[in-house]
């Protein structure tokens, strides 16, 4: 829990919550029982991928939808309700009154899920609505001043700061003592985190008047956030700097909120409304994800655990975060294709890539974690992929291994700044130098990852980089690497719906122009997981293609085909020789020298 400040219950309360946003906890209560995540708040910006008519989805594969899966008139009564309703987006009254009356105490059914639903929410966001009023004056707050700020820092408009004289910024000697006795009061912290916002976002109008330098109130800032949530100060200011101040309360704000739970439809297995259905019929309270995706469904509300219910043993879905679809999404793997997932346990994007090449083709699902490969295993029996290989070597070790594939995920092994609702550890165990050997390392990662493709490839040809970080080190500045050391790699558009652009620059320092295809997503923003995506296309090397084409005319042979590009037998031998002898070692066997195990064989 770290250095994070505590109300006088000694319970963490969000600066959010007191001036807008309803406590999880207390929405926890009010939808009885158990882990539950937020039903998806209605994010002020605009670029939100949740989406309330998603019930109404024509989906996003332009197979026609929920039509294209499955004849309506074939589906109980309740399951065409669910995911034809359109008064939940436009919030026909009349229905809302009628949810109203519904009995809370009744079970909930398939028949009354969609109304029960309803009148929770109805009734949540009141409830919430009232709560954050009570709040709001208790704290003395005029909520306006934080509500609708797209950019805080640029507001030129003259305004007056109420109440700058009242403002106290203790000297650093000050600040020094007050960690040292355990920090301050909560709402000592909170008042001046407020009003350090206030004053920021207002600065080049009225920032003069308060007699201090701007970079006093910054530190002053990031300080109190440090102290409030729990970060040690240089994770706290990395993260502050990566957005306009207010922002930066959101985002802060949301990795105190745990996501939705999202499960990922196995189509290898099930289809998502025959899922629902079941789902539903077991008692869990479920919706749609939203347009951009025709498999994830977000679960509001379980009466069993959604990790062992017989349909998850039988493989028809997979716990995973919405953001984590994404990646999977904008490679777009095709049937037949050789795809390799470079950083795959425990696979839930391998599985993912695996239905949608219809288990055809292959997918090579590396880890270099042997331990972490057990799980990634277990899934790719439980979910039904007959078109895996595990293996295990260092991502590096590619395409030494084996290359020529049509496609490659790295999905590459980062910070987890994106996930910290998920892993609070993040908050004070990531230094400075973490970030430098993991961004070396995705360097690394990434050229072999651009150098396994076969730029040949008639269908693919292409990389996805992601990573469920929003560091600017482990994103744009890999990216820009690997343009800059491999000029046969472009970027191409994503092909994702939503997402902010990446930084075309940051600090002080530019990036590559095309760095705008790439995408960024936030909790604050998307109600998901933190995360990174980057879609390369790659194509033949200069040097490469001058000399194909030379040989081309000499023996006038043809454009090598991928089907053509065959594993050499020979060279997999001796790696998988090799491979056998590091492993007996590390178990500190005798292996016999390289010459006499070659002469043995
Ligand atoms: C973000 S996780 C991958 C999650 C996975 N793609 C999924 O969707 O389930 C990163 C993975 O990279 C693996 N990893 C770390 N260093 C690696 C390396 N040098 N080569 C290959 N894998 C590596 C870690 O063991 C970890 O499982």
């Amino acid at each position: 829990m770290g250095r994070r400040a505590k109300n006088k219950q000694g319970d963490p309360e969000s600066l959010q919550e007191l001036s807008e946003r309803p406590s999880p906890k207390k929405l926890g209560k009010r939808k009885a029982g158990i882990n539950l995540p937020q039903p998806a708040k209605k994010s002020k910006h605009k670029d939100s991928p949740q989406s309330d008519d998603s019930w109404n989805s024509a989906e996003d594969d332009g197979s026609g939808g929920w039509e294209g899966i499955q004849d309506e008139d074939t589906l109980p009564a309740q399951t065409r309700s669910l995911f034809q309703d359109s008064d939940t987006s436009t919030g026909d009254t009349s229905d809302a009154d009628t949810d109203e009356n519904e009995d809370e105490d009744a079970p909930i059914t398939a028949s009354n899920f969609a109304a029960r639903s309803r009148a929770l929410d109805a009734r949540t966001a009141r409830e919430a609505q009232l709560d954050a009023e009570e709040l709001q004056m208790a704290a003395q707050v005029d909520a306006d001043e934080f509500d609708g700020v797209e950019d805080m820092d640029d507001d030129e408009e003259e305004v007056d700061v109420p109440g700058t004289e009242d403002v106290i910024l203790p000297t650093a000697e000050e600040r020094a003592e007050e960690k040292r006795s355990g920090g301050p009061e909560v709402h000592v912290v909170q008042k001046r985190m407020r009003e350090c916002v206030r004053i920021l976002k207002r600065w080049k109008a009225s920032g003069a008047k308060t007699g201090r330098a701007r970079s006093e109130f910054v530190e002053q800032l990031v300080s109190d956030i440090a102290s409030y949530y729990g970060y040690n100060d240089f994770l706290t200011e990395k993260l502050f700097q990566l957005f306009p101040v207010a922002e930066a309360l959101e985002f802060f704000d949301a990795n105190e909120v745990p996501r939705p739970v999202t499960i990922r439809t196995n189509t290898l297995r099930t289809r998502r409304r025959d899922l629902a259905q079941a789902l539903i019929n077991r008692g869990v309270n479920l919706e749609p994800i939203g347009k951009w995706t025709n498999v994830g469904l977000q679960v509001f509300e379980s009466s069993i655990p959604i990790g062992a219910t017989p349909e998850y043993l039988s493989g028809h879905y997979m716990l995973q975060a919405a953001s984590s679809f994404l990646p999977v999404i904008a490679l777009s793997p095709q049937p037949h294709e050789r795809v390799l997932d470079m950083a795959s346990a425990p696979g839930g994007k391998t599985t993912h890539m695996a239905a949608l090449m219809q288990n055809t083709g292959i997918i090579f699902a590396n880890d270099s974690n042997k331990a972490r490969t057990k799980s990634l295993t277990a899934n790719v029996h439980r979910l039904g992929c007959k078109n895996v290989v595990v293996c295990s070597y260092d991502g590096r070790e590619f395409p030494k291994v084996m290359g020529g594939f049509d496609r490659v995920l790295l999905d590459a092994p980062c910070s987890g700044t994106g996930v910290i609702s998920k892993d609070a550890g993040v908050k004070i165990n990531k230094t400075e130098r973490d970030f430098a050997l993991l961004s070396h390392l995705q360097k690394q990662l990434i050229l072999c990852a651009i150098d396994s493709i076969n730029p040949a490839s008639k269908t693919g040809g292409y990389l996805v980089y992601s990573t469920c970080s929003v560091s600017v080190d482990e994103n744009e500045a890999v990216v820009d690497y690997a343009l800059r050391k491999r000029p046969n790699a472009h970027l191409v558009d994503a092909g994702l719906e939503f997402g902010r652009p990446g930084f075309p620059s940051y600090r002080g320092k530019s990036f590559h122009a095309s760095i705008k295809l790439t995408r960024r997503f936030y909790p604050h923003v998307h109600n998901m997981d933190g995360f990174f995506v980057a879609k390369f296309k790659v194509t033949r090397r200069a040097k490469q293609a001058k000399q194909d084409s030379e040989e081309k005319n000499d023996i006038l042979m043809d454009d090598v085909a991928p089907e053509d590009v065959q594993f050499d037998e020979r060279e997999d031998e001796e790696y998988i020789q090799e491979a056998k002898r590091r492993r007996l070692k590390a178990k500190g066997l005798r292996v016999l020298p390289r010459n006499q195990a070659r002469a043995a064989t």
